[in-house]
């Protein structure tokens, strides 16, 4: 059977605003809602696929060697022994070597309770050898999540907790 552990969430409008203001500049408060409301929840495509598709809430078009960095949105709640992992998604790794900047992204189950949200980002970067431009429009799946359970070694005793992400426990 397969397990059921976590649920994904929107994050709330005015994050959304935060993160995406951090990746594209100023943009009016009604343009900004309006792709708020078209947010997507992740999904899977059929009922054996491992990865839930994560959607662009923007079009996105990258020239061979450029890098965005999209707010996906998206929140995700899990039981604490399981994390989710993001990879791109094979078609657009096949045809364009797209590319996650930190190569796979890691969400850890008790990033849900930083005070971002536990917004989930990802920077992209299109890293063709074949002069191939990346074009997406909003709504287009680009990245998936599989949730994966992990173990601990028998003498852990870590009792730090986390806020923030990409480097937060080291700063
Ligand atoms: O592509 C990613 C990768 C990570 N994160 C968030 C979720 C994750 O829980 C947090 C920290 O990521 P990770 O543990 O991989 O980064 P780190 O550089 O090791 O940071 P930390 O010291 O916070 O663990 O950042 C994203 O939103 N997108």
């Amino acid at each position: 059977m397969t397990k059921r552990i976590g649920q994904f969430h929107k994050v709330s409008l005015e994050q959304f605003k935060e993160g995406f203001r951090d990746s594209f500049g100023a943009i009016d408060d009604q343009e900004i809602e309006r792709i708020y409301a078209d947010i997507k929840l992740p999904q899977r495509a059929t009922k054996g696929s491992a990865g839930y598709d994560f959607f662009t809430p923007v079009p996105l078009l990258l020239r061979p060697g450029k890098t965005a960095k999209i707010p996906t949105g998206i929140r995700v709640e899990m039981q604490e022994n399981w994390v989710l992992q993001c990879y791109p998604r094979s078609g657009l790794g096949f045809k364009f070597r797209l590319q996650l900047n930190n190569t796979v992204g890691i969400i850890d189950s008790d990033y849900f309770f930083s005070d971002n949200e536990g917004h989930i980002f990802a920077k992209i970067t299109n890293d063709s050898n074949e002069e191939k431009t990346v074009e997406l429009e909003a709504g287009s799946g680009f990245m998936q999540g599989i949730f994966m359970e992990y173990g601990i070694t028998l003498d852990d005793d870590v009792a730090t907790s986390r806020n923030g992400g990409f480097g937060s426990t080291t700063r």
